[in-house]
Parts: structure tokens; sequence; C-alpha cells
């Protein structure tokens, strides 16, 4: 049996209208709760150090709805990615919820001593000192199409580290999306030829 609306073309149209208008009435929603997201953003100065202006985005994290909105806002980056990266540590907890909504699993890369077996490491440089980032052995599969997910993106260094840790490991990076940009640090520049995409951008 054929899926025609009985109705004929202009029940199909009324369908096809009611589901447009469903759509549109969700994306006034969601945005109605992206902005709350943004206003439920800290800015914390002089942390982790003097001359830092830190953006946490725990109170956002902590509200269902600024949560979800943020969480589709990255989810949208790559739809159709194969596996999810998520950087420690705010990047497990938007990344696990992106790979949910995005119905793929989760991979998270961690600080160094924290992995019973390392597949590759990465050393980098951060906005206030250096780091390393550790990919889990048994996660990332030659072929697999990756989204790497974190909160914020500074100088890029730890989005650049992670999609270097997917290549080491013979994926392919199709997009890298946070919830934060902070733009006069110049990350999407140095992430040059990279599908990047900022729920925000400050
Ligand atoms: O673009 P970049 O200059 O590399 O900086 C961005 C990274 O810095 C912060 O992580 P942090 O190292 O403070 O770790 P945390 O999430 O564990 O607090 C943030 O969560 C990003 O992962
Ligand atoms: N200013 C900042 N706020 C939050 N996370 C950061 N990571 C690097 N710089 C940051």
């Amino acid at each position: 049996m054929s899926g025609a609306d009985p109705a004929g073309p202009l029940g199909e149209l009324a369908g096809d209208m009611a589901r447009l208008n469903a759509a549109i009435a969700r994306m006034g929603e969601l945005s109605g709760d992206l902005e709350r997201a943004w206003r439920l953003m800290r800015e914390v100065p002089d942390f982790p150090e003097p001359g830092v202006l830190f953006r946490d985005i725990s109170p956002v994290l902590a509200d269902a709805e600024a949560f979800r909105a943020v969480v589709y806002g990255l989810a949208r980056t790559a739809p159709d990615a194969d596996l999810v990266l998520g950087i420690e540590a705010r990047g497990f907890l938007l990344g696990a919820a992106v790979a949910y909504a995005c119905g793929t699993g989760i991979v998270g890369v961690r600080k160094p001593g924290k992995l019973p077996a390392v597949a590759h490491r990465v050393d980098y440089d951060l906005e206030y000192g250096q780091a390393t980032l550790e990919l889990p052995e048994g996660t990332v599969a030659p072929g697999q199409r990756v989204l790497v997910v974190d909160d914020v993106l500074a100088t890029g260094g730890t989005v650049a580290a992670s999609s270097e840790l997917v290549r080491q490991a013979g994926g392919e990076v199709v997009g890298a999306a946070v919830a934060v940009e902070l733009a006069a640090l110049g990350g999407r520049e140095r992430l040059a030829g990279l599908n990047v995409h900022a729920v925000f951008t400050v």
C-alpha cells in the first residue's frame, strides 16, 4: 500500500506545511534557548592565571534548555559523522551528548597518565602553558569520519592536537564543533582547512 495521503496532492501539501510549521516553531524555541545559554555563560577574570579571561560554560551545562540547544547546535556540524571525539574535560560532557544526538559512539581524548592503553600521544601549546593529549587504544578505526567536540576554541592547539590523534589512527576529521570560540586568539586561522563550527563567538 502506498504512503500517499488519501486527500490527494492538496492533503500531502497540508501535511508538508504542518511539518514545516512545526520545524519552524521548534527552531524558534531552540533560538530562545540559545539566548538563554548565551546569558548563562560566565566570565572569570584572572583564571587560571593573571591576564586570562576564563569563559566558564558550567552554568550552561547545568540548565536543561540551554544545554540541549548547545548540543543540537554542535551536532548539526557533521550529522553524518561515524564517531565523536570529546576532549578532556568539558569536551567529555558535550561530546557524549552530541554523540547520542548523532547516533554515534564517543571517544575521550585524555591528559597524560589516565589511560591504561595509549594508541597515540601529541604534545602542544595552550593559551596558558603546555599540554599533552592521548588517544585510547581500540577506539578510532581507519577510515572513520570523526567530529571533534570541545567547550572552547582559543589558540586552536587542543583541537589541532586532537585532530592529529585522529589522523594518526587513520581516521578522517570531518569537523570541529565548539560551544565558544575566542576569536581574538586565532584558533580558526590555525585550523585552516578544517570545518570549524562555533555555537557562540566572542
Ligand atoms: O584552543 P586552545 O588554546 O587549545 O584552548 C582550548 C582548551 O583549553 C581548555 O581546556 P583546559 O586545558 O583548560 O582543560 P580542561 O577542559 O580540562 O579544564 C578548553 O576546555 C579547551 O580544551
Ligand atoms: N579563556 C579561556 N576560557 C576558557 N577556556 C579556555 N581555554 C583556553 N583559554 C580559555
